[in-house]
């Protein structure tokens, strides 16, 4: 059975004369807390915000004055106590609240000013479990969540960024906080708390190595709302994580408009895929389109790298997004700005790079400070309609893999190197993916197709487009490899391949009639690997 509720009017306006502050991050608190004494509100505080109050020489009153209790067990109780939670949970205007206030000298709280302890910045630079643990507030989540329930005469206010806001609204007011600002700060405050335990819950899944909880939370901080979402009639917010992968959530922006939503999730697939290649071995680029690649290649240079990823598919590059796995440079910021890009990611630029890029208004720059780990741990999760679908992150990668040789012919150096590639590219590619690929550069991607002999099909296609927009006599095809994200269920996709000119396969493997596709590759003369790893991507 529910909770019956005392039906007690809302009052609309509620004067405040009581306020607690008790914050971890003291930004803006005495600015704050001076307004509010300079209104006539009483203050009252905890440890290290009452020494910093006092040191600023504000009137103040310690918490104990109130608990008549000390803080203990290094501050692990300090405000857990009924005439603090009373104080912020009383109904003001009912009888038996009014008398139990009267009975046990409690003080109502009509200000709760609060800011947890920073478990998940100190999680994310990899605390230890003990040092996890200790970060864990307790006292502030449970005057948050009592001061956001009691809105009807409680204002919560759990952001420095709101602290003028409140001002304003007091000013506004005659000294009272009005009722609509207090739904508001106890909308915020329950998703503040509710984002919390959420990193607190998800940290200990990690540190117990549970990847299916009973219970699943997910929070994220507001860092965007945009204009639109994936269209225009739906609307979209950018929430961040704290979890410290460099990529799209984490970058700074050095120019450009800001980011749309379907810019966020290209960059997000176009940063992941670079970072797949080790900047110490090769200079890479990828360029995409829809979150999947047009076109991604290996060169000496940035320069060289963007010209051969180019190639794969000019048509759809146009408007694209562009990541680099290492240092803009001036000659690679040339070529990109040539054609109209809407998005450039990498781990850094420099400054003629910058300048070339400036001239480019609209166009946006972020930079990373470095690539992600493609190995890293981490969730994806996806909503269903009713449910939510979470599950690892793909960190399987290639050079890891025990692949074997399963056709006469084995590949040739070349070959292999050009496998690794394509297979490594197939990876960020929408099922079904298959990825021609030839001398560290793509010729052809076939994606997001139902059927595999579909996907061969398109990537060939494309690439005699490419080889006719570039003047090239031989098709880009001949003599390429090519990689499936999945085992080929019959011979007829990898034979689709042999036919535009691949000369040896990469796939999982793992077909009931794998038998029958290692007998046509080697009836046509390919060489195939098979990796034991899919990479079905949806
Ligand atoms: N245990 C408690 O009773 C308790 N009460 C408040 N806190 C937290 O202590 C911090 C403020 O402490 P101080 O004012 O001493 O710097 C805030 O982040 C607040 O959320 C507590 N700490 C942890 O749970």
């Amino acid at each position: 059975m529910a909770i019956v509720s005392k039906s007690v009017p809302v009052p609309p306006l509620v004067p405040v004369k009581r306020a607690l502050l008790s914050v971890f991050d003291k930004t803006g608190l005495i600015d704050f807390a001076k307004a509010l004494a300079e209104r006539g509100v009483e203050l009252v505080s905890t440890g290290g915000s009452y020494k910093a109050l006092k040191d600023a020489g504000l009137a103040v009153m310690d918490i104990s004055e109130v608990t008549g209790f000390p803080e203990i067990m290094d501050g692990r109780v300090k405000t857990l106590h009924p005439a603090v939670h009373g104080g912020l949970l009383s109904i003001r205007d009912d009888a038996d609240h009014q008398a139990a206030m009267s009975e046990h000298g409690i003080t109502g709280i009509d200000l709760f000013c609060g800011n947890l302890y920073p478990f998940e910045d100190v999680v994310a630079k990899g605390a230890d479990y003990a040092t996890g643990v200790e970060n864990i507030d307790i006292g502030g989540p449970a005057m948050t969540r009592a001061a956001a329930k009691n809105h009807a005469y409680v204002t919560v206010v759990t952001d420095p960024a709101d602290y003028d806001l409140v001002i304003d609204e007091l000013d506004k007011n005659n000294g009272r906080s009005p009722i609509e600002l207090r739904k508001k700060l106890a909308l915020k405050a329950f998703a503040r708390t509710a984002a919390y335990d959420a990193a607190v819950s998800n940290w200990l899944a990690d540190q117990l190595d549970e990847a299916t909880p009973a219970y699943r939370a997910v929070g994220g901080k507001l860092a965007e709302v945009m204009r639109y979402g994936e269209n225009p009639h739906q609307s979209a917010g950018f929430y961040k994580t704290g979890e410290v992968r460099p990529g799209v959530a984490t970058a700074k922006q050095i120019q450009g408009k800001t980011l749309s939503y379907n810019n966020i999730n290209d960059t997000d697939a176009a940063f992941e895929l670079v970072s797949e290649f080790d900047p110490a071995r090769t200079a890479a680029v990828a360029i995409i389109k829809h979150a999947n690649p047009c076109g991604v290649a290996e060169g000496k240079t940035l320069k060289d790298a963007y010209e051969l990823a180019l190639r794969c598919d000019p048509v759809s590059a146009f408007g694209g997004i562009v990541a680099l796995n290492q240092k803009l440079d001036a000659a690679a910021a040339e070529e990109i700005v040539k054609i109209f890009t809407e998005v450039i990611i990498a781990p850094d630029a420099d400054d003629a790079a910058r300048e070339i890029i400036a001239a480019k208004k609209n166009l946006r720059l972020l930079l990373t400070g470095g690539l992600a780990d493609p190995r890293a741990k981490g969730l994806f999760v996806k909503s269903v309609a009713g449910g939510l679908l979470v599950q690892n992150r793909d960190n399987g990668v290639v050079d890891d893999l025990d692949l074997k040789v399963v056709t006469k012919r084995a590949p040739t150096a070349q070959e292999l190197s050009d496998l690794k590639f394509a297979f490594r590219v197939a990876k960020h590619v929408k099922s079904n993916a298959i990825v021609y690929a030839k001398d560290g550069a793509t010729v052809g991607v076939g994606a997001g197709q139902m059927s595999r002999v579909d996907s061969a099909r398109i990537a060939a296609r494309k690439a005699l487009d490419a080889t006719e927009t570039a003047g090239l006599s031989e098709a880009l095809t001949k003599g390429c490899v090519v990689a499936s994200d999945a085992f080929f269920p019959f011979a007829d996709g990898l034979l689709s391949a042999a036919e535009a000119g691949a000369t040896a396969v990469i796939q999982p493997g793992g077909s009931m009639r794998d038998d029958e596709v290692i007998a046509a590759a080697d009836e046509a003369g390919l060489a195939m690997v098979l990796t034991g790893m899919r990479h079905f991507r949806h």
